[in-house]
């Protein structure tokens, strides 16, 4: 292992620097790998998907899709995949296929909905923390259509997820909303499977009341679109009411191109933000398929400058002011944001997710905990969160809860303040497993890496 692998050190100490300056391109977007994926894996002809994210959540997802027959042959370290179909995906309708999901929300609910339309035996199980995560509103909306059975087992319709299917038998469904997108996005991606197997109806998917975080469902339209689909997403006149037509064409296999992570993304932005810094993001611009991009508003509303280019987004730190703010559509960067409102002017509340106590750990309480901490005020609310700057915050060690946005939020502070520690870094392997050596690179100099935890 490397002196900075973060799998051998039980804690990471940031060392402060004066203003973070530089240029960066993060890795894949983890939202456009498995939905390229999943489209590619039932897709008629190959794909070629460059620029993929290799990480926890895109490796459960690739070895899920090897075990029904896709080959998936990956190079450039896991960044090029060549995914592979023909005449060799199989479905099995004897001895249930086990997939494990590790806490890859996208992989689990993306998966159920597909393979649910696919038809055949299957069982799908993660972690611990991922069977307290809901699917159940999901696994109704698929009871509904399902020609066989499926059933979430822990309770509160929580994962392991058990089916059997022969498929959808109706053009028809409805699917709540307000606990997380990513149950309209795997039924979407799911009506193109099931539609070239028994159907050459349209489908429409109607969500039932609030619809969270909504920018990942027109990403999941546009790159079903790249892969053949016709899909369109109707808003009712009132803007409250949402429905998706998905047309009967199957995907077709070609060459897909993946941007670098903007959740990624918002570490580096943020590190300019409370350092005066400047950082440069290569690979992104204002209209990226991702919604997190959106996250250099909320700093530019708290004073920094932002720069846009074709093909990159800059941040300049300067006088932070606290800020009012939804982060509905961007809850992924909620705990980015939550460290730069621990060095601005005046309280920053974050309002709009409450989905953001299911994710890999309660996003909300368990954030307050730790920042608590640090030595600022923190006034939970069902809805999020304000925080109340310190004059003087002071030294902690912080858990992550297995989150890697914990950890990788948490680095922010390390940059100004002498003496946090980070608990289990290795968990940003999830999504971003070189993020600490990313970070270092950027800073300049290397991190202090713990063999004790305290
Ligand atoms: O569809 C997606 O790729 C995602 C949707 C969001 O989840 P919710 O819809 O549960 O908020 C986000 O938090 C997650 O990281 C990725
Ligand atoms: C919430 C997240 O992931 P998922 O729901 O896909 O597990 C995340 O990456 O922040």
């Amino acid at each position: 292992m490397h002196d900075s692998d973060p799998a051998s050190h039980p804690s990471v100490e940031i060392v402060p620097v004066d203003r973070v300056c530089g240029r960066i391109r993060p890795p894949g977007s983890k939202s456009l790998t498995n939905r390229a994926l999943i489209c590619a894996a039932f897709a008629d002809g190959d794909s070629v998907i460059t620029g993929a994210l290799r990480s926890e959540d895109t490796e459960v997802m690739i070895e899920a899709i090897r075990s029904i027959g896709v080959v998936v042959e990956a190079s450039d370290g896991g960044r090029h995949l060549n995914v592979s179909t023909s005449g060799r995906i199989a479905r099995t309708d004897e001895i249930p296929i086990e997939m494990f999901i590790a806490n890859s929300g996208t992989t689990i609910r993306f998966l159920t909905a597909a393979l649910s339309a696919f038809g055949g035996n299957y069982r799908l199980h993660g972690v611990q923390r991922m069977h307290q995560r809901p699917i159940g509103d999901l696994v109704d909306a698929i009871a509904m259509v399902i020609d066989g059975d499926i059933s979430a087992t822990s309770p509160s319709g929580c994962p392991p997820v058990v089916m059997s299917s022969r498929g959808w038998q109706s053009d028809s469904m409805s699917v709540a909303g307000a606990v997380s997108s990513q149950y309209l996005s795997g039924l979407m991606m799911a009506a193109p499977i099931r539609s070239t197997a028994n159907s050459n109806l349209t489908t429409r998917i109607n969500v039932v009341g609030e619809l969270v975080s909504r920018p990942y469902v027109d990403m999941t339209a546009e790159v079903m679109r790249s892969f053949g689909s016709v899909v369109g997403v109707i808003d009712d006149a009132s803007g409250t009411q949402v429905a998706v037509d998905i047309g009967s064409a199957g995907y077709i296999g070609g060459d897909h191109s993946i941007e670098p992570d903007a959740s990624a993304a918002s570490y580096f932005w943020a590190a300019a933000a409370i350092t005066g810094g400047e950082v440069t993001v290569e690979g992104l611009n204002r209209s990226a398929m991702q919604g997190d991009v959106g996250f250099v508003d909320v700093l530019e509303k708290m004073g920094c400058e932002v720069r846009h280019t074709d093909d990159s987004i800059t941040v300049v730190g300067r006088p932070l002011s606290g800020v009012d703010v939804d982060m509905n559509v961007i809850s992924d960067t909620v705990q980015t944001l939550s460290m730069v409102a621990l060095f601005a002017e005046g309280p920053t509340r974050v309002r709009g997710v409450a989905h953001n106590r299911f994710k890999e750990t309660d996003r909300i309480g368990d954030l307050a905990c730790e920042i608590r901490k640090l030595g600022a005020r923190v006034d939970e609310h069902d809805d999020g969160l304000t925080i109340h700057p310190a004059a003087h915050l002071h030294p902690a060690t912080l858990e992550t809860y297995h989150d890697h946005r914990m950890a990788m939020s948490f680095s922010l502070v390390g940059l100004r303040l002498p003496g946090v520690k980070i608990l289990n870094p290795a968990c940003t392997s999830k999504t971003y497993p070189e993020y600490f050596a990313d970070l270092e690179r950027l800073i300049g100099h290397a991190h202090r890496w713990h063999t004790a935890s305290s």
